[in-house]
């Protein structure tokens, strides 16, 4: 279990992680999901003691991590996959790290086959590619077998057989009963790894929910209707508190009202329609609604995305009830 009171880290006048609270438990797979720059980096690093806190506290299994006597043993961590890049092979490497935390010889042997390194494990890690040197660096997290995984960007670089066996492991080591925490800039890719998610930017937390708890919460549920008599079918909807809007003369996108109703209202009226679909905004939809607000460097399309969403255009508003 891993639990943040009051975290902060401030670097002279840019505050990267702005007092957060959170834990982290057991059991199941914490995707940490935020922009670029949102401050998932410097919080997996608090974490794990390699950056001093300018405020608050974090604990991994009940103790901060320099206060652990075998801390390999407690937390393995994938933090930056190019710092295990070095002139020996990655057998050699991953023994040194053994036997400096007092980890038996076989263990090794044992990580190497976990993470599929057999082939390669003599060869110098210094020529591995990016998806050899994350196996790695996931190895290295696993040696000491212990009960917490704090995975950065794991699947950075790595191919789709390597996405797939990242999610595998992940959503193993967790049914194992260990705690699991890793971070992405995706939440396609998390929304298919993790139960829960903490959503974090600008150094805040924005959510902190299960997945489908954050897809349901930020999804705007919309209804596409396609209909000859759409002024008088908006007009209708709108009396009833409806929200509508519309940016083609027979198409109107209707929040505030399932579909069984508006299908109701229109046969009541004699209104024929020619579409009503229910539009469910995606988990990225969701996330780019939550992180709007938050994205430190944002690109023009990003911003076209978030402002418009991607089914429910709201540039021309046809007529606007009052919210219910
Ligand atoms: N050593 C440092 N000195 C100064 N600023 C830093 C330092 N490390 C991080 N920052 C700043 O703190 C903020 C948070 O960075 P961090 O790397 O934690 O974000 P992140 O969510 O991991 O982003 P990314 O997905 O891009 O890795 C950023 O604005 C970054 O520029």
């Amino acid at each position: 279990m891993i639990e943040a009171r009051g975290l902060t880290k401030r670097y002279g006048p840019k505050t990267a992680v702005d007092g957060i609270s959170f834990t982290v438990q057991p059991g199941q797979v914490t995707g940490f999901l935020g922009p670029n720059g949102a401050g998932k980096s410097t919080t997996m690093r608090m974490i794990m003691g390699l950056d001093r806190p300018t405020a608050g506290t974090v604990t991994v299994n009940g103790q901060p991590y320099a206060a652990h006597r075998s801390p390999l043993t407690e937390v393995g961590a994938l933090l930056d996959a190019k710092a295990v890049h070095t002139g020996r092979s990655a057998y050699n490497h991953l023994l040194a790290m053994a036997a400096t935390h007092n980890i038996p010889k076989t263990r090794v042997q044992e990580v190497i086959e976990m993470t599929g390194l057999q082939s390669v494990a003599k060869k110098r890690v210094g020529g591995f590619s990016l998806g050899m040197g994350q196996r790695l660096g996931i190895a290295s997290a696993l040696l000491g077998d212990p009960k917490t995984l704090i995975l950065d960007e794991p699947v950075n670089g790595l191919d789709p057989e390597g996405v797939l066996w990242v999610r595998n492991l992940a959503r193993y080591l967790a049914s194992e009963g260990r705690t699991v925490f890793l971070s992405s800039h995706l939440m396609s890719e998390v929304a298919l790894t993790a139960d829960h998610i903490i959503v974090i930017g600008k150094g805040r937390i924005i959510a902190n929910a299960p997945v489908k708890d954050i897809v349901d919460g930020g999804a705007q549920h919309t209804v596409r209707v396609r209909t000859p008599q759409a002024t008088q079918l908006a007009e209708l909807l709108t009396r009833d508190g409806a929200t509508v809007t519309s940016d083609e003369p027979s198409l109107l996108q209707i929040t505030g009202v399932e579909a069984p109703g508006i299908g109701e209202l229109a046969a009541a009226s004699g209104i024929v329609l020619h579409e009503l679909t229910p539009v469910t905004s995606t988990l990225e939809e969701a996330y780019m609604l939550l992180t709007a607000d938050s994205v430190e460097y944002q690109t023009e399309s990003a911003t076209q995305h978030v402002g418009h969403g991607v089914d429910a255009p709201a540039d021309a508003p046809i007529s606007e009830g009052a919210q219910r």
